[in-house]
């Protein structure tokens, strides 16, 4: 155990008076887990000595990029930072391979938890102005003390009970003035990637405190919506966004709620070119933030009766696990990977270049059109990212009860293409190498980029960007953010144990939802956009149909079953029926004069003006039952093959005057030629082709004799079921008319 940074410090900045907190972990009795990161749990303590209220912060080491030389540093420079939005650390020390940083404590958590928990939709603008304006003084400050924050965002914003609003999170950053090694550094990727700029993801290119503007732009949106642009996508995919999209934005249609003050403040800030950016210290004079109310105003009434931060912590972890329990799914992979990131608050520089490869594997097409569209995306990104643990948190409050879409998108996969890294978001070769880039840039800052086996193998086969997207890894990680040993028991009955004991709750629970997301994701789609265009594109609609990969077995069977008649190469069935119905007429390119693309189809067009021959039947059996399109072809096929034949034995019988046949009279088997009269006649010539003509005409008749049974069954039916159609249709009329009458 070592001492480590500044051991002074004082309630969280110059408010209160300096206090000495010693570098001994016996001296803190850790309380509840209140909060967590990509590599560090924190916890309410108590400081033995002055029996006050703190915060720890147990950074794992094995899971820090950086060395402990860096730590050392990076704890120090937190130690000097003395400013009333900054949060401060009174000290820090090593306990075992856990970095422990003592704080103040913040009793209401980062907007990032308090939104997930009560505001999904985001937090009202004079909340939102303070918020802000307080954030941009400790930039300021920073940034003037030579540091550029580089990890902006909800999650690293605090409150206290007051309201009072403090920039936390040093993890990440950057000396301005540092030479060597840290300076390198500053061109390798840091940050989060939905709050990342243009310039920081771009490999090679310097950067500078304007990149903290970009993120506190995009911070700006994540508290207005509630999450943050791109966030649900993956890391690779919100790196291409982010550099080929415009900008992301407060929408002037569609943020109407938001004054023009603020889309315009928010407009200065996420300016792809850097120096076009304001400094902090030019955005603070903003008009947008003469507008602020004191954070004991507009941000303390926020947490008005929401129970203690722990608790909250805790209904969130229930929901984490459930989310990792998706997560296991493959066919919500994606979905489940998107959002998790996000929801846990987990900064990138913990990027795990494994994930980010097995991620953009999984970039799909049917994103890309929101690529070229970034408004759509952010539309049905609000509709996402609102689902799943935020909605069901029980201390929600404004949009309980609202729509929530849990956004599962069928697999495509034959629509993908070859590889993920060919799909529109990254087909040309400019996007291709901008990917290389990126993870080699990250390979090369990871010091534990493995070499060899699986990693290796798909490190190169995105160079190659074929094989990728048929990588199916298994990507979700449990990130354990603590390791046990070095934890006191108390700890642990708060974090590991009762995080495994929650992921098993979880589990269940989202058990059932996993089940019915599996089925919804793989059920077949047997219209809708993607499918509709194809068919009606072939030269008739009533081709079969070739649907795509995954649900190709199960449409044909379902084609099979519905199969009304086929007819040479047409197949027809009473799908093709309905999905008719659905076929925008314009994208019916060789519809026929008749109006229903269908009749184009020879089977379906005669059916249905044959159909319409029918004596007695009524117009409006072809819209109101389906039956008549069913029994109709059967009879008149019946009655088809009825009176051929009875053409082909009434044109035998002619031509043979000496058969005793009777046909027409009863309908029996036509009494036999008796053998001596056969015998007699065997010197004709003719004797052996009657002979079989009789046989044949024998066969004729018993054909026939069934048919016309089967014709007189069906026309009873058919007159069963037009009698029903009549009762149904004067029910019909007679419940109007009693309307009427009454
Ligand atoms: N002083 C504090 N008082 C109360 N809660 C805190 C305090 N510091 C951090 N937290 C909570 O713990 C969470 C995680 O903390 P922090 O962001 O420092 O961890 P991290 O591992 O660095 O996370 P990341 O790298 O993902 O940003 C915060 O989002 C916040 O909710």
């Amino acid at each position: 155990m070592g001492r480590m940074g500044g051991g002074v410090g004082g309630g969280g900045g110059r408010a209160t008076s300096p206090r000495l907190y010693s570098a001994n972990a016996s001296d803190y009795r850790l309380l509840e887990e209140v909060g967590y990161g990509a590599s560090a749990t924190v916890y309410r303590a108590i400081y033995i000595p002055s029996n006050e209220v703190v915060a720890v912060k147990c950074l794992d080491l094995d899971r820090c990029n950086s060395n402990l030389d860096d730590i050392r540093r990076e704890a120090q420079t937190m130690s000097l930072i003395d400013h009333p939005n900054v949060i401060r650390a009174f000290c820090s020390f090593v306990v075992d391979r856990n970095l422990w940083v003592v704080m103040p404590f913040m009793a209401e958590g980062s907007c990032l938890h308090l939104m997930k928990i009560a505001y999904p939709d985001g937090f009202d603008e004079p909340a939102i102005c303070t918020i802000l304006k307080e954030t941009l003084k400790a930039l300021e400050y920073l940034h003037r003390q030579g540091h550029i924050h580089r990890d902006v965002k909800a999650g690293n914003i605090l409150l206290d009970s007051n309201g009072v609003v403090k920039l936390a999170d040093f993890g990440v950053s950057a000396c301005m003035f540092d030479t060597g090694e840290r300076q390198r550094s500053r061109n390798t990727f840091v940050g989060t990637p939905c709050w990342m700029a243009p310039e920081v993801l771009q490999p090679g290119s310097g950067y500078n405190s304007k990149a903290d503007i970009w993120s506190f732009g995009i911070t700006a949106l994540e508290l207005a919506h509630g999450h943050a642009p791109f966030s649900k996508y993956p890391p690779m995919k919100v790196l291409l966004m982010t550099m080929q999209n415009a900008p992301p934005g407060l929408d002037y249609d569609r943020d109407k709620k938001f004054s023009k003050l603020f889309k315009e403040m928010v407009a200065m800030c996420l300016v792809k070119d850097q120096t076009k950016r304001p400094t902090s210290e030019k955005l603070l004079k903003h008009s947008f933030f003469k507008q602020a109310k004191p954070p004991e105003v507009s941000v303390k009434k926020l947490f008005d009766d929401l129970p203690p931060l722990w608790n909250r912590v805790k209904a969130l972890q229930l929901k984490d696990a459930a989310q990792l329990a998706l997560k296991r799914m493959p066919s919500a992979e994606q979905e489940a990977l998107s959002q998790s990131e996000y929801q846990r608050g987990v900064s990138a520089w913990n990027f795990d270049v494994e994930d980010l490869k097995a991620q953009a594997a999984l970039i799909r097409d049917d994103d890309d059109d929101v690529i070229s569209e970034p408004k759509e995306e952010d539309e049905s990104m609000r509709t996402s990212s609102t689902s799943s643990s935020y909605k069901e948190a029980s201390y929600h409050r404004s949009s309980l009860g609202k729509g929530e879409t849990s956004e599962i998108v069928p697999d495509q996969s034959e629509s993908q293409g070859e590889s993920g890294l060919s799909s529109p978001g990254c087909s040309n070769q400019k996007d291709k190498d901008l990917l290389n880039d990126f993870v080699a840039a990250r390979c090369d800052e990871k010091l534990g980029c493995r070499k060899n086996g699986i990693v290796n193998d798909r490190i190169v086969s995105t160079s190659e960007t074929d094989s990728l997207s048929k990588a199916k890894i298994p990507i979700m990680k449990l990130r354990q953010t603590h390791s046990g040993p070095l934890v006191p028991n108390v700890l642990l009955g708060h974090s590991q144990s009762e995080r495994s004991r929650n992921l098993e709750r979880g589990e269940s629970e989202a058990g059932q939802l996993a089940e019915k997301t599996k089925f919804d994701v793989r059920k077949p789609s047997l219209s809708g956009p993607l499918l509709l265009p194809n068919r009606a594109s072939a030269n008739s609609l009533s081709a079969p149909i070739k649907s795509s990969g995954g649900f190709r077995d199960s449409l044909d069977d379902k084609s099979k079953a519905n199969l009304v008649q086929i007819k040479g190469r047409f197949s027809v069935t009473s799908e093709n029926l309905d999905l008719a119905k659905d076929i925008p007429l314009g994208a019916v390119p060789l519809r026929s004069s008749q109006g229903s693309p269908l009749r184009k189809s020879a089977s379906v067009g005669d059916w249905r003006f044959e159909s319409k021959q029918m004596p007695g039947t009524p117009p409006k059996e072809h819209n109101n039952s389906s039956f008549p399109v069913s029994v109709v072809p059967h009879l008149q096929n019946l009655f088809q093959q009825t009176a051929l034949q009875q053409e082909l034995i009434a044109s035998l019988l002619n031509s043979l005057p000496v058969v005793e046949v009777d046909v027409a009279q009863n309908g029996k088997s036509p009494t036999l030629p008796r053998t001596s009269e056969i015998t007699e006649s065997s010197d004709s010539a003719a004797s052996q082709r009657e002979r079989l003509l009789l046989l044949k005409i024998t066969e004729l008749q018993a054909r026939m004799q069934s048919l016309t049974d089967e014709l007189n069954q069906e026309k009873l039916k058919y007159k069963r079921l037009q009698q029903q159609l009549n009762a149904f249709s004067s029910q019909e009329n007679g419940y109007g008319g009693g309307g009427g009458d009454a």
